[in-house]
């Protein structure tokens, strides 16, 4: 199993360019089932979840072409022949509970494992449930999938969120496309992955207003056409770099990053001494390298500081010049990196979903093992600026949502390699 070893060497100097979102394409290829024309994303990162993500479309009978090296993907989902996504696919990525709304709304049928808990937390679908009942599926469950039906098609309705899910708001407007009149989804996610699929799902003939605001209205039509979708930048890359002249000082430039996409997440960055700028190609990063200033962060949804970003934002605080005190509200386990940062020399207090970290002066390479995603990817940051050594283990973890990151950090002067171990 491949390791990733960091050595901290100082101050980080030059530009990275960032790839599409994972988070978003996942549910951009999702889409492709709703028509029987082929869909063609660009930008598209080349990550493990994408390819785990294709292998379920094409159980389903949709075809999965990679061109420009994985860069260009046409999905063309011409002829359904499978109406049930799987266990063994499904328990592997979250993102892929979100083929039951393009299934059930163009088949009139579908059947999807549940995905089941996960490291971070529980992770519920009741919400999704609750919104494709609304829109008068009938839905069943049995010996663990979700057995979902509506034969005479979906019917638009009002759709009312007690809490904001991102993916259940995605589930419900998908379905909503093709059920017939209107449907109001009340209380919607406004994260830009929303807001990116609703683009892409309007290029493809969905009538949809209102995403990016808590209302978003659907009116039904009676099919979806192709078009070619370009995937938009991933905040969560961005902002994990964004970490990296942080943590370890120096200037970074990130091309194509935008400040709309990760403001509240900026805002925390300047409280702690660092310096945003907005450039012609992206954003700027820069920091002297002297000791943090401590910030307190709550993670909300879009658009509130991200989850995504918490893990990240922690391994900086580890540093900071006094105590920071994070609070996750959106997953109920997701600070599994605290303990392998304090095997670092951090000084981290975990209470519930609070965590108190106390800044040290200094932090030193361990061997430590990826736990998520996020997490793995906060040990690599802590490395860049710990003294010595840094081995993460597991990081089939970091492929997941991260392309090419030895590449992408060693092009800032960071000493970083993947070894098999
Ligand atoms: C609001 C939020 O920040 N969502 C994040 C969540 O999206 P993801 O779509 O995975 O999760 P949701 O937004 O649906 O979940 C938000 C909260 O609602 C709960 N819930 C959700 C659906 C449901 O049917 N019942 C239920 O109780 C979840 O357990 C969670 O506590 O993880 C993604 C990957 O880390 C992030 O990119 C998203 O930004
Ligand atoms: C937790 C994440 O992904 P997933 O929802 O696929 O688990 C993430 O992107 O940080």
């Amino acid at each position: 199993m491949d390791k990733i070893v960091v050595t901290g060497n100082g101050p980080l100097k030059g530009e990275i360019a960032i790839s599409g979102a994972k988070n978003t394409c996942l549910k951009l290829m999702t889409a492709a089932l709703l028509s029987d024309e082929p869909l063609t994303l660009t930008n598209v990162p080349r990550l493990s979840d994408i390819g785990t993500l294709s292998e379920l479309l094409e159980s389903l009978g949709c075809e999965v072409a990679l061109l420009n090296g994985g860069n260009v993907m046409v999905l063309s989902a011409g002829k359904i022949t499978n109406r049930k996504a799987d266990y063994e696919m499904v328990r592997k990525l979250r993102a892929s509970f979100n083929v039951l709304g393009p299934l059930v709304a163009r088949e009139g049928e579908a059947t999807v494992s549940l995905p089941g808990g996960c490291a971070i937390g529980a992770r519920k679908v009741d919400l999704h449930l609750m919104a494709l009942e609304k829109l008068g599926a009938e839905i069943t469950l049995d010996e663990g999938y979700v057995h979902c039906s509506a034969p005479n098609g979906l019917t638009g309705a009002v759709i009312e969120f007690p809490f904001v899910t991102v993916g259940g708001t995605e589930n419900a407007i998908t379905a909503a496309t093709l059920a017939k009149g209107t449907t109001v989804i009340k209380n919607a996610a406004r994260e830009p992955d929303t807001v990116d699929l609703c683009k892409c799902l309007s290029a493809m003939g969905a009538k949809i207003s209102g995403a990016g605001t808590s209302e978003i209205t659907i009116e039904g039509v009676d099919r979806l056409h192709g078009a070619t979708h370009e995937v938009i930048a991933d905040r969560i890359e961005l902002g994990t770099f964004m970490i990296a002249p942080a943590i370890a000082g120096g200037e970074v430039e990130l091309i194509g990053g935008r400040r709309d996409l990760v403001d509240a997440f900026c805002k925390k960055l300047e409280a702690t001494g660092v310096v945003v700028t907005e450039t012609d190609r992206g954003l700027k990063v820069s920091h002297n390298g002297d000791r943090l200033k401590p910030v307190d962060v709550e993670t909300e949804p879009f658009p509130g500081f991200p989850t995504d970003l918490q893990a990240q934002m922690m391994a900086a605080l580890c540093l900071a010049d006094g105590t920071s005190k994070l609070h996750e509200t959106i997953f109920e386990n997701r600070f599994m990196h605290a303990p392998e940062l304090i095997r670092m020399g951090a000084k981290i207090d975990v209470h519930g979903g609070h965590a108190t970290v106390t800044g040290v002066k200094q932090m030193n390479g361990a061997p430590v093992m990826a736990t998520d995603l996020r997490a793995s990817v906060s040990l690599i940051l802590a490395g860049l600026a710990a003294e010595g050594e840094t081995t993460v283990g597991r990081v089939y973890h970091l492929d997941r949502g991260y392309e090419r990151i030895e590449e992408k950090l060693s092009g800032i002067g960071a000493l970083i390699k993947r070894v098999s171990a």
